[in-house]
């Protein structure tokens, strides 16, 4: 007779368990497809600024599994250029859940918000229109097809700022959205900073063979009236400027997809909404024809996807020195990517947009712009304005 076998059942948690559990330092990600709070570092991954981080990862994944490590990932973010710092671990400790819904973190939502915080925007709004005047020179001479250009807000309040309930309020406000908080304190920062928000772009999800991306490009404001927003989703449909503003991003990650693909559907492009904005988007699933060749994993698809046009521009090595020399401060990690990978490749990665970075008292929120040509200045203004209500709503300011 065999004897059983005493094991601790695996925890079960839901995605509520997992938001109320998270404090900074650990990384949290909920997206329709689950959620994920990691917590400790079982071991950093090390990549030289320039170097594919997907291979550090690889080789921190395997190293993990030999000391004993069960289903290691590797998690974290990257910048915007390159060459700006990333952070990346593989953790000590996850746990999964299911996607979060409506009824996640609701207590949180109904909790008030304290006021009193001053709103800085960087730069001024004039200087940004200024910039787009620019950009759409540079557009006029033919050096570029299209240059996604931002600003931020510099919220500051009278404490420190904690994170948690506001990752709480995002996750209520848009349980499909890609909600993120990552630890990206640097050696030698003064004081511990937090990356977090609710993205709507998808940039890379693999499981096994199966790639999905979700580029968007092509936006509208949501207004409070249905009506509105039902004039406002047609114009978006038919728009001439933004389905060539979105048709280009299309055609840069289907290529960069095909590389890798031995089947590749791209959809006509839909429109999608979150609760500030309407974008054109388009869901391309892909086949990959060597799933067990690391150069196919999650992480080193999300490396050769970034930066799509959705967040810089084509063609992207102009439109990046384009953007450092029209935008005054770096960009760091917005418009990088989050997300995490696994031992088999499988993972996935959203696009760093509608974020923020918390560090003491301030937190600096982020919004950019797809220009093209016909782009007016002022209207890519007020899409900024639209873009940083994600963050504003559950910060409880407005600019
Ligand atoms: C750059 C941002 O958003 C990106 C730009 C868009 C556009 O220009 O229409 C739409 C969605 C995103 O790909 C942002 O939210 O900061």
């Amino acid at each position: 007779m065999s004897s059983p076998v005493l094991a601790r059942p695996r925890p079960q948690y839901d995605a509520a368990d997992l938001l109320t559990a998270y404090l900074p330092g650990s990384f949290y990600y909920s997206s329709p497809r689950g959620t994920l709070l990691a917590d400790g570092v079982h071991a950093a991954v090390a990549a030289e600024p320039g170097a594919s981080r997907a291979g550090a990862a690889a080789r921190a994944l395997a190293d993990a599994r030999a000391a004993g490590l069960a289903d290691p990932i590797v998690a974290g973010a990257l910048g915007f250029r390159p060459d700006d710092a990333a952070s990346l671990v593989v953790p000590a400790l996850v746990r999964r859940a299911p996607a979060p819904d409506a009824t996640t973190a609701a207590a949180a939502a109904s909790a008030p918000v304290r006021a009193s915080r001053i709103v800085t925007p960087q730069p001024d709004p004039a200087d940004y229109v200024d910039a787009v005047r620019r950009a759409l020179l540079h557009i006029e001479t033919g050096d570029i097809d299209k240059v996604v250009l931002a600003r931020a807000l510099d919220v500051t309040a009278e404490a420190p700022v904690s994170v948690p309930p506001l990752l709480a309020r995002l996750v209520h406000a848009d349980p499909a959205a890609h909600a993120f908080a990552v630890d990206v304190t640097a050696p030698g920062d003064p004081a511990a900073r937090t990356l977090f928000g609710a993205s709507p772009e998808l940039l890379i999800s693999r499981r096994g063979r199966t790639v999905t991306v979700n580029p968007l490009a092509g936006s509208r404001p949501r207004s409070a009236d249905d009506a509105e927003n039902r004039r406002r989703i047609d114009d978006l449909r038919t728009a001439a400027k933004d389905r060539a503003e979105h048709d280009l991003v299309i055609r840069q990650v289907a290529a960069v997809l095909r590389t890798f693909c031995s089947g590749l559907d791209v959809p006509e492009p839909e429109v999608v909404g979150t609760p500030a904005m309407w974008h054109l988007s388009t869901r391309i699933t892909g086949t990959l024809a060597e799933p067990g060749d690391p150069a196919s994993s999650s992480l080193a698809l999300a490396e050769a996807l970034h930066p799509t046009p959705a967040v810089c521009g084509v063609p992207t090595s102009t439109a990046r020195d384009v953007i450092a020399d029209l935008e005054p401060a770096g960009r760091g990690y917005y418009s990088g990517l989050v997300g995490w990978t696994d031992a088999d490749g499988d993972g996935e990665w959203v696009v760093t947009i509608r974020c923020a970075e918390a560090s003491e008292e301030t937190v600096r929120v982020h919004a950019g712009a797809g220009i093209v040509a016909g782009s007016d200045p002022e209207a890519e203004l007020a899409e900024t304005r639209a873009k940083f209500r994600t963050l504003l709503g559950a910060l409880g300011v407005a600019e």
